[in-house]
């Protein structure tokens, strides 16, 4: 399996004076955003290998607050089995997982047990998701106490306040102490897109991420109004490579929140693809966060098996 990155971002110093430059054209990102769809970018035969490829690489999610251990036990096995044996032997791959299960603090002790013996990570949401209203050294607690229950990755909420009053230098140390607090875990940063206002807020909380030794940065909670979009995506793809352009290092994207159609899953892909490089489609750096999306890229897949696409071509992703 391509495990979670090894290799921890170091992060760098804060440059604020780089801030004031960040500026993003919104009507040519949501122009750019919107000229990159799945339908012009990829053939129906090879739909099927880069939906397999997105279910590697969904974190498969129950934030709900009825969750209970039992419901968490049941998302783990999808996780362990999203697509029928059979049809995976039609398309003849051997085994498929999806990237992780994501739950909240509680239930990691449930999906630890659920997935022993499994290369399957828990992530678990942390920092008082979703809204992250709650006193610094609670949330540093909270994300302790994740990893104390067994999580390999957390997904930490920053503070939308700070973003919109600018105060970048607080949002830097907040994001620093979370980062510690991690330890050897996965961080991945939430912004909450939808709450930041403008582009070139959501460009700069990801700098600022980042910078901050985020090893993902995300969309969204799956809380708010407004989630994954695809112009908000670019704007953190293209910050995400700015970042690899100055340090080298490779930060993931996890578009997460709304996301529920195989559609979906294939345009998120083509904009990373595009961006970043189809080397940047593994689950080491790329996870779609989604609670509801596996059933239609199963009966995608079904169709595939059963259509006339399966019999005349080699699972490929072109
Ligand atoms: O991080 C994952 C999101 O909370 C999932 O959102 P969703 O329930 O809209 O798929």
């Amino acid at each position: 399996m391509d495990m979670a990155t090894t290799q921890r971002n170091p992060g760098t110093d804060l440059t604020p004076e780089w801030f004031d430059r960040i500026a993003v054209n919104t009507p040519a990102a949501e122009r750019r955003a919107s000229s990159l769809t799945a339908r012009r970018s990829l053939k129906k035969e090879w739909q099927a290998a880069w939906l397999l490829n997105a279910v590697r690489c969904i974190d498969l999610t129950t934030l709900s607050g009825d969750d209970t251990p039992d419901r968490v036990a049941r998302l783990c096995a999808k996780a362990l089995q999203p697509i029928a044996p059979e049809q995976l032997a039609a398309m003849g791959v051997k085994s498929l997982t999806t990237g992780a299960v994501c739950v909240y603090p509680t239930m990691v002790e449930a999906a630890r047990r659920a997935l022993a013996g499994s290369a399957v990570p828990v992530a678990s949401v942390a920092t008082g998701f979703p809204a992250g209203l709650m006193p610094l050294d609670l949330r540093l607690a909270e994300i302790r106490y994740a990893r104390d229950e067994g999580a390999d990755e957390i997904d930490i909420v920053i503070s939308r306040a700070l973003v919109l009053c600018g105060d970048w230098s607080a949002l830097y140390d907040e994001l620093c102490a979370m980062r510690e607090a991690c330890g050897p875990a996965l961080m991945k940063a939430i912004l909450a897109t939808g709450e930041l206002k403008t582009l070139t807020n959501v460009a700069r909380a990801s700098h600022v991420a980042m910078q901050a030794g985020a090893d993902f940065i995300k969309t969204s909670t799956g809380k708010e109004p407004v989630n994954a979009t695809l112009p908000v995506s670019l704007v953190m793809l293209r910050a995400i490579r700015d970042y690899h352009d100055r340090t080298g290092f490779r930060v993931g994207f996890k578009p997460a929140g709304g996301l529920k159609t195989a559609k979906d899953a294939l345009n998120w892909q083509v904009l990373m693809a595009e961006e970043l490089g189809r080397d940047w489609l593994r689950p080491s750096l790329f996870r779609i966060g989604a609670s509801s999306l596996l059933g239609d890229i199963e009966r995608q897949i079904s169709h595939y098996v059963t259509g006339r696409y399966a019999a005349s071509s080699r699972l490929t992703m072109g």
